[in-house]
């Protein structure tokens, strides 16, 4: 579904992301950790089309996207939904979600899936987002994602700022994603959490992969190493 090939993605002169490449097939659940600055989310954004790519390729579902506008990418079935969440706090949950289908691609998604899917909406369809908490904000951002029936989601940091509560709640509608099929590529930073969500694990460590593997053939030491620059491949390909 999506190819990426020697990516480098740079501010300025600084290398935020360098070298990176990665294959992700279609149903695939990937989560990509790493500490504060390793280039995650620069990486989604890349992808995305938020950011522009200094060299490197991008192929989605076999087409070349590496120039693409963000928006062209979103009607070929790529959708982010951004750390942070930027909602339109003074615009409804329900006008926040029909924003997300002026893309409008053919799929399952529509305004009354989405409640379904996120029941703590229901009652907060006519409410301001800037008024709903952080887990309802949550599922309004990945709803408004989820309305342009995308292919592939990005979701970066999906849990910042949320209660482990709510947490639970967001990653429990996420099953839903999962059992109908939608690739997600995710950035987590609870270890665990992306452990039990995901089928891959992707750790990134000063803007380069420096682990790239199945879950089920891995285990936390390994990543915790990997993350911290303790792996010794991690130092190999880091130096
Ligand atoms: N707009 C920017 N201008 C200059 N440097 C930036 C900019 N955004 C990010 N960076 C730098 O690029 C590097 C990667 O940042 P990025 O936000 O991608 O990391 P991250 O892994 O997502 O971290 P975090 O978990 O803190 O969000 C960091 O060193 C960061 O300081």
């Amino acid at each position: 579904m999506l190819s990426v090939s020697n990516l480098d993605v740079r501010y300025g002169q600084f290398r935020a992301v360098q070298g990176v490449s990665m294959e992700i097939a279609k149903g695939d659940i990937v989560s990509l950790i790493g500490a504060n600055g390793a280039g995650k989310s620069t990486l989604l954004r890349a992808i995305a089309g938020a950011l522009p790519i200094h060299s490197g390729r991008l192929l989605f579902k076999q087409q070349e996207i590496t120039n693409t506008s963000s928006s062209r990418r979103v009607q070929q079935g790529l959708s982010l939904v951004p750390e942070g969440r930027r909602l339109f706090s003074d615009m409804t949950v329900e006008e926040n979600l029909l924003l997300g289908s002026t893309v409008k691609r053919s799929g399952d998604w529509n305004i009354e899936r989405i409640f379904s899917t996120f029941p703590n909406l229901v009652k907060r369809r006519h409410a301001e987002t800037g008024n709903l908490s952080g887990g309802e904000q949550q599922a309004t951002a990945i709803g408004r994602a989820l309305m342009s029936n995308p292919d592939f989601l990005i979701l970066d940091e999906v849990s910042l700022g949320l209660s482990p509560l709510v947490v639970d709640q967001v990653y429990d509608s996420m099953e839903s994603l999962k059992d109908a099929g939608t690739t997600i590529l995710l950035v987590e930073q609870d270890l665990e959490r992306a452990m039990r969500f995901s089928k891959r694990t992707i750790c990134m460590l000063e803007g380069r992969v420096v682990l790239d593997k199945l879950t089920s053939d891995t285990n936390k030491e390994e990543i915790t190493q990997a993350y911290f620059g303790l792996h010794p491949s991690s130092k190999q390909e880091a130096s």
